[in-house]
């Protein structure tokens, strides 16, 4: 009895020891930097899985506090040392601090992509996303020739089609209520990838169990359990084993259309007119004409397709809802865009993508809601050496100072703290999407899809398919938030308001099914009280429609939830 107790009391000593030691090496690898001293990292488990409270993080920790954390702790810079679970790391909410870590200038091993990201997609084999050095430039090398101007002129001429045909299969001109799928993956899948996706079917797997937008879905809504250890994947859990599925039908997939591309490129010659322009096609190409030191195998080539069909649809679609979301709540901003809207587009034709650079309104609407609500909202990596980092003095106050880091360090540039710094945004709890006004496009003043090297290649792609699908919605329909039961409009504010950060930042709307109101623009005299427009568009009657933005992982639109969508309509109705 007497030596268990020594053993255990040994152990417990051994234990903490070791734990203090871990605590005071994380101080020195931050420079003492102030910040909260918690048991576990926000990102490693436990902490992940334990919501935040004041003892612990938890990966929501930027997003509750947003600005407030750093105003706490009088920096725009704060670490977090962990003293039970996990690494020291730094958080930044300056733009000169990330540009040290993101932007030109520093070796590319100086600051690398952290082993621990869930966005590194080992488990995709090499890819885009999850490479660094010189591989990762002949990955940015082969993919970058897939943007180009065609691509999104046929993003544009699709978004409106896609939009149409949702509208009429859905029965937007005679339901009720209807649900809003947002419709992402089948315009990335179309014009990225050429896949033969359209809204009212389902692209079938010759061999699969599963549609191929079903296996999309299912996989990238899985992608935290793809990069999850070996033994976890193993586990005989029932409910693994259609990711599994999906995971294996979707890659079958992707090769076959590697080897099926291949075989329509070579029928043409490289400037044929006849060669598809999609995403996947151009990258094939471009691949082919490299020399063999710098192509891709054709596992990479599915590797970048993946991380693409990953990167590009869960961030488009949430930044679309987002910003249905936003102008829901400010009814005189949406007001000014359908103005705009008319005065470039009018009632008598469809946008077209040279009405693109006029649409600053709806472009203001979509940056502002991307700034309230930065859908990649941390961008982490690793100090891969010791290395130093120069803090700007707080506002009003020049001058700097410079730290040390030491190696494994991590580094979450929060995307949150940046869009609510008041050094760069007067007011930065506002809505205001006259904020961008004067800003192109193309501006880096706009940070939400990062900046230097490794900005997100596919950030026009994802403009251009989000101002399109807005100026429509917007040009036909006006959008109101509906009111739960008993709900005050401050009530109503904080909850449209609200989002949960995990790999992408969600808009609470979603997640709540909070629903809109859409109404029929008509200027009929009739309908004085409702009208906008010159004309009844449309069906011609000016009448209500509610609709629900569903969950945007059923974009491509199966089965409509009819008793989710009864109860919140009876909900409402009650409330009226
Ligand atoms: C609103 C939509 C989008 C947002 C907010 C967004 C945001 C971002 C951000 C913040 C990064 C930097 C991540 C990091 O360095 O860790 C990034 C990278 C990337 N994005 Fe996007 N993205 C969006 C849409 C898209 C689309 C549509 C595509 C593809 C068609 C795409 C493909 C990529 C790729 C491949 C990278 C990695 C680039 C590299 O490392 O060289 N993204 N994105």
């Amino acid at each position: 009895m007497g030596d268990s107790l020594s053993l255990i009391f040994a152990f417990l000593a051994i234990i903490t020891v070791s734990r203090v030691l871990k605590f005071y090496s994380g101080l020195t690898a931050v420079s003492k930097l102030p910040g909260p001293r918690v048991p576990f990292w926000p990102y490693a488990i436990p902490g992940v899985l334990i919501p935040t409270t004041w003892w612990n993080p938890g990966e929501s920790y930027h997003w509750i506090n947003r600005f407030s954390v750093y105003k706490y702790f009088g920096s725009e810079v704060f670490s977090i040392v962990p003293f039970l679970v996990g690494p020291p790391g730094i958080y930044i909410s300056n733009l000169d601090v990330a540009h040290q870590i993101v932007g030109n200038g520093r070796s590319a091993l100086t600051f690398v992509k952290s082993k621990s990201s869930p966005y590194l997609l080992e488990f995709w084999r090499s890819n885009i996303i999850y490479s660094q050095g010189d591989v990762w430039r002949k990955h940015r090398r082969v993919l970058g020739p897939a943007f180009h101007n065609t691509l999104y002129a046929d993003v544009w001429s699709r978004t409106i089609q896609a939009y149409h045909d949702m509208v009429a299969a859905e029965g937007w001109h005679e339901l009720n209520v209807v649900d809003i799928p947002i419709l992402a993956i089948l315009i990335i899948g179309k014009c990225g990838f050429g896949f033969p996706f359209d809204w009212t079917s389902q692209a079938p797997h010759p061999n699969g169990s599963m549609s191929i937008q079903e296996s999309i879905r299912v996989v990238t809504s899985n992608a935290a359990l793809m990069t999850s250890p070996k033994w976890i994947q193993k586990l005989p859990f029932n409910v693994f084993q259609k990711v599994w599925s999906a995971r294996d039908e979707l890659m079958q997939f992707l090769k076959e259309q590697v080897a099926e591309r291949k075989t329509a490129l070579s029928g043409f010659p490289k400037e044929s007119e006849e060669r598809s322009k999609d995403m996947f096609s151009m990258l094939v190409s471009a691949n082919e004409a490299e020399s063999e030191k710098l192509k891709l195998s054709d596992e990479e080539v599915v590797g970048n397709i993946f991380a693409m069909l990953f990167a590009g649809n869960e961030t488009t679609a949430y930044a679309i809802a987002a910003a249905l979301g936003c102008v829901s709540l400010h009814q005189d901003i949406q007001g000014e865009a359908l103005k705009q809207i008319e005065e470039v587009v009018g009632y008598t034709r469809d946008p077209t993508i040279d009405d693109y650079p006029q649409l600053s309104k709806v472009l203001g609407i979509l940056f502002e809601a991307l700034r309230m609500f930065p859908i990649g909202h941390m961008i982490l990596r690793e100090a891969g050496e010791d290395t130093t980092l120069t803090i700007p003095n707080p506002t009003g106050q020049p001058g700097s100072e410079t730290i040390s880091i030491l190696k494994g360090t991590k580094i979450i540039v929060d995307m949150v703290g940046v869009q609510y710094n008041p050094r760069y945004f007067d007011e930065p709890e506002k809505f205001k999407p006259s904020r961008w006004e004067g800003i192109s496009a193309d501006s880096e003043t706009f940070t939400a899809f990062s900046f230097g090297p490794r900005t997100c290649i596919g950030r026009k792609f994802a403009i251009v398919e989000a101002v399109c699908w807005l100026t429509m919605v917007l040009r036909d329909w006006r959008v109101e938030p509906l009111m739960r039961p008993e709900e005050t409009e401050e009530m109503r504010s904080r909850r449209a308001l609200d989002a949960r950060a995990g790999i992408t930042l969600n808009m609470a709307l979603l997640l709540t099914r909070f629903s809109l109101s859409l109404f029929v623009n008509c200027q009929d005299d009739d309908h004085a009280d409702d009208h906008q427009t010159p004309v009844c568009v449309g069906s011609g009657t000016c009448r209500t429609m509610e609709a629900l933005v569903i969950d945007i992982q059923q974009e491509v639109h199966t089965s409509r939830d009819a008793e989710k969508t009864a109860e919140v309509y009876n909900t409402n109705a009650d409330a009226d």
